[in-house]
């Protein structure tokens, strides 16, 4: 059988939020490998690199050209028996990179059983059955909107942000207030729940605030976070400063003037990661990434449901009754990274320290090992396993090897590595960082 090792040739897309030209993480990577129907147009925004079996944007091998979802449903031991069964020939995740000029869509992503819905209804706007749950890892500085704040954090800027409160209105305002006051952090189910219903009240009621209401109370939210500064939203609540508040809501509309999402602002998480740090999103789970450059792993699906933030199809209705309504600080959602057993690091001593890192989502179809060889001639020696695996350069030079082939590393070099098969990274450079997205059951 063929050296289950193969160059891929992958794809990237212009949505209207990526980074321009080659400042394009995406568009920078995709040019690394030979098409030719590919090269960087200086003035045109590059969003997400994808890697992968998905058809919106199927990755193909370099040396047949035949697609990676032909190659793994002609040959099964590529993904092995079991994973190809249970995931119909096709690849179990999709991987990507995205590049980040401004905010992307303020979305969540259905559960299995929407999802089937939602593309038997609408096909077109719903290309595919599946969840998608998904991980995102960020390469550069990134932050962006993850899940319902606390809820007393919620409740601060409903008293001290006017606007916000008039869009919302003043009976669903107040329920929300009553209803949790004294027991925000209540851990007793049925309290729980009533929270849930009463922040999804509050949620719907500013969702479906008219066009012409939110046109008129922008200026007072532009003007009170322009004037108070510091100051602004009471000193921006414990997540938050006001100063960090009143430069996002003004970013924001500098990107979406008079856009519903310069209000959600108040009921979302505001989040950065630096370079390393990760965060998990079930399915159902809201979020708007706003900037930086991330590596993202999902379950293999292109459905996304929005509602502020974009230009494209929006679907108020049922992003706000499909949200789980979940609120915690930021830091629950963000990950614990693991070591990973299955690999053996030989470095030459006294090297900086090198490192390989798992970041393991509470879900089967991926998981993502991020490895940075620190040293010339240092190596990172992945142990086969029941599955297949997509390998990403994302910095440095290095070398490949699976079996007797040996193949040339560098950033935006993608691999696909079959399963059973032992894989051997070496490094050419000071800094030779990839990431290992794969699926074993
Ligand atoms: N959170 N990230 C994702 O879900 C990406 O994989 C999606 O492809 C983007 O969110 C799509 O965003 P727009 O619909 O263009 O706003
Ligand atoms: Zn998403």
């Amino acid at each position: 059988m063929q050296v289950p090792l193969l160059r891929l040739q992958c794809g990237v897309n212009s949505y209207d939020w990526g980074k321009v030209g080659a400042s394009s993480a995406a568009a920078k990577f995709a040019s690394a490998t030979p098409a030719s129907d590919f090269s960087i147009q200086e003035e045109k925004p590059y969003a997400e690199l994808w890697m992968g079996t998905h058809p919106s944007l199927p990755s193909k091998d370099v040396e047949t050209q035949r697609s990676l979802l032909d190659l793994v449903q002609d040959n099964q031991a590529l993904m092995s028996q079991e994973i190809s069964e249970r995931y119909g020939g096709k690849l179990p995740f999709l991987f990507k990179v995205l590049s980040i000029r401004k905010a992307l869509s303020i979305q969540a992503h259905p559960n299995k059983k929407l999802a089937e819905q939602l593309h038997a209804k609408d096909p077109k706007n719903y290309p595919d059955d599946n969840h998608k749950p998904e991980m995102t890892i960020a390469i550069t500085p990134f932050d962006g909107l993850c899940g319902f704040r606390p809820l007393a954090e919620i409740a601060h800027f409903l008293s001290t942000i006017p606007s916000l409160r008039k869009l919302v209105g003043e009976e669903a305002a107040s329920h929300f207030e009553s209803t949790i006051k004294g027991k925000e952090t209540s851990d007793k189910e049925d309290e729980q729940m009533a929270h849930k219903e009463a922040l999804q009240k509050a949620f719907t009621q500013l969702m479906s605030s008219k066009p012409e209401d939110i046109e008129a109370q922008t200026p007072e939210l532009l003007e009170q976070a322009k004037s108070e500064g510091d100051a602004f939203a009471g000193e921006g609540g414990p997540s938050n400063s006001g100063a960090e508040l009143s430069e996002l809501v003004q970013r924001c509309n500098s990107q979406f003037p008079n856009d519903i999402g310069l209000f959600v602002l108040f009921f979302l998480n505001y989040v950065k990661l630096e370079v390393g740090e990760a965060m998990f999103l079930q399915a159902d789970d809201i979020h708007a990434y706003m900037s930086g450059d991330i590596i993202e792993c999902m379950a293999s699906s292109d459905n996304v449901v929005r509602a502020g933030f974009t230009p494209k199809f929006k679907d108020v209705e049922t992003l706000t009754s499909m949200l789980t309504y979940n609120y915690a600080p930021i830091e629950e959602q963000k990950m614990e990274p693991k070591d990973y057993p299955y690999v053996t690091l030989n470095v030459p001593a006294y090297s900086s320290a090198s490192s390989s890192i798992l970041y393991d989502p509470p879900i089967e179809e991926f998981s993502v090992i991020r490895t940075a060889l620190n040293k010339p001639g240092a190596k990172a020696t992945f142990d086969g396993i029941e599955g297949p695996s997509i390998i990403l350069c994302t910095e440095g030079k290095g070398t490949i090897s699976v079996g007797p082939k040996k193949a040339p590393v560098a950033p935006g070099f993608v691999y696909f590595v079959g399963a059973t098969a032992e894989c051997v990274l070496e490094a050419a450079d000071e800094s030779f960082v990839t990431f290992k997205a794969f699926c074993e059951l």
